[in-house]
């Protein structure tokens, strides 16, 4: 559950790497119980952001605060809170799956029998029962990925960072995958997420910042971000014939942006207010032509990124 209390904040961050400036007055606040989606394209500065938060790089200007206090890579006790799963799977060839999570565990808990019981609920989370004696060679991508994650998540932090942790998986991993996180969520846990997948942010996050170019554009909801882009509306109907001077003429009415017809069906983008599909139907109905099933299609975020950054959200 979302409280009021701040557990990240982050104002007016700078990072430059030589003359590339990767974060640009990046500004960021997760309140407990969050899950945020960090969204953005291939080099928006995602990482960076969350390797500054996380104390793994130095930056030039701006201010951070985890629960609180400032952040420093010595202070021990502030990331005992914290748990980390890295874009890139980091663990050890030489240990088995069990001893992997335990060792990451032990890093944060010594006492023996507390520990043997969170390695076993994180085993337990990510799903890797079978697995628990196996070297990860042995193992798909995506049950690697799925160890990533006991490791980082194992010592039960307050606040973890999943740094794109579905890039390149099954689908049955990825479901898991997903599942974790609401789970850990659900279990207390707020959670920053960062990818450049839509579907996934919009599936689990409780929060979105849509970032390019180490800027934040936009941050609510789902539900907050579309309301943005509300002025526009996306029609389709199935049409199995479509006369050319019909769709010269569409193209002329008020409120209309775009007109396709692929052959079976007429795509239009148009202005909300102008009621542009109760003026098709009817011109259709006068004219005598065959139409099937007609929709108003919900904008995605995909539609918002598109509307606030001019561009599509890569893969
Ligand atoms: N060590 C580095 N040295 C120089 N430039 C870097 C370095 N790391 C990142 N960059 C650049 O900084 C910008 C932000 O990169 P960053 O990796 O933070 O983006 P990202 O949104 O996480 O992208 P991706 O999804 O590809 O991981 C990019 O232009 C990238 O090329």
């Amino acid at each position: 559950m979302t409280t009021n209390q701040t557990i990240i904040n982050v104002t007016d961050l700078v990072k430059k790497y030589d003359r590339l400036t990767a974060l640009d007055h990046f500004n960021l606040t997760v309140k407990k119980g969050e899950i945020l989606g960090l969204l953005g394209p291939n080099g928006s500065g995602k990482s960076t952001s969350i390797n500054c938060i996380l104390s793994l790089l130095t930056y030039d200007q701006g201010e951070i605060q985890l629960f609180g206090e400032n952040m420093a890579p010595d202070k021990t006790e502030l990331k005992r809170k914290i748990g980390i799963v890295p874009q890139e799977v980091a663990v050890f060839e030489e240990l088995t799956v069990y001893e992997n999570i335990d060792y990451f565990c032990g890093l944060y808990i010594s006492d023996k029998t507390k520990r043997k019981a969170c390695v076993a609920e994180a085993i337990r989370i990510v799903q890797l029962e079978d697995f628990k004696q196996f070297y990860p060679k042995k193992l798909s991508g995506g049950l690697k990925r799925r160890l990533n994650i006991a490791c980082g998540i194992a010592h039960e932090p307050e606040l973890i960072f999943f740094d794109e942790p579905t890039v390149a998986v099954d689908p049955q991993s990825r479901n898991n995958i997903l599942e974790s996180i609401q789970e850990l969520n659900r279990k207390g846990a707020t959670i920053v997420y960062t990818s450049h997948y839509m579907e996934e942010i919009e599936q689990i996050c409780t929060e979105i910042v849509i970032m390019d170019k180490g800027a934040v554009l936009a941050t609510g909801n789902k539900d907050e971000l579309k309301r943005m882009i509300q002025t526009s509306e996306k029609l389709q109907i199935d049409l199995p014939l479509c006369p050319p001077d019909l769709l010269e003429n569409i193209k002329e009415w008020s409120g209309v942006l775009h007109v396709q017809y692929d052959g079976t069906t007429l795509r239009l983008d148009t202005l909300k207010e102008e009621k542009v599909l109760l003026k098709l139907l009817h011109h259709l109905e006068s004219i005598d032509l065959l139409f099937g099933d007609f929709y108003s299609l919900q904008p995605t975020l995909n539609d918002v990124f598109l509307e606030i950054t001019g561009k599509q959200l890569r893969d």
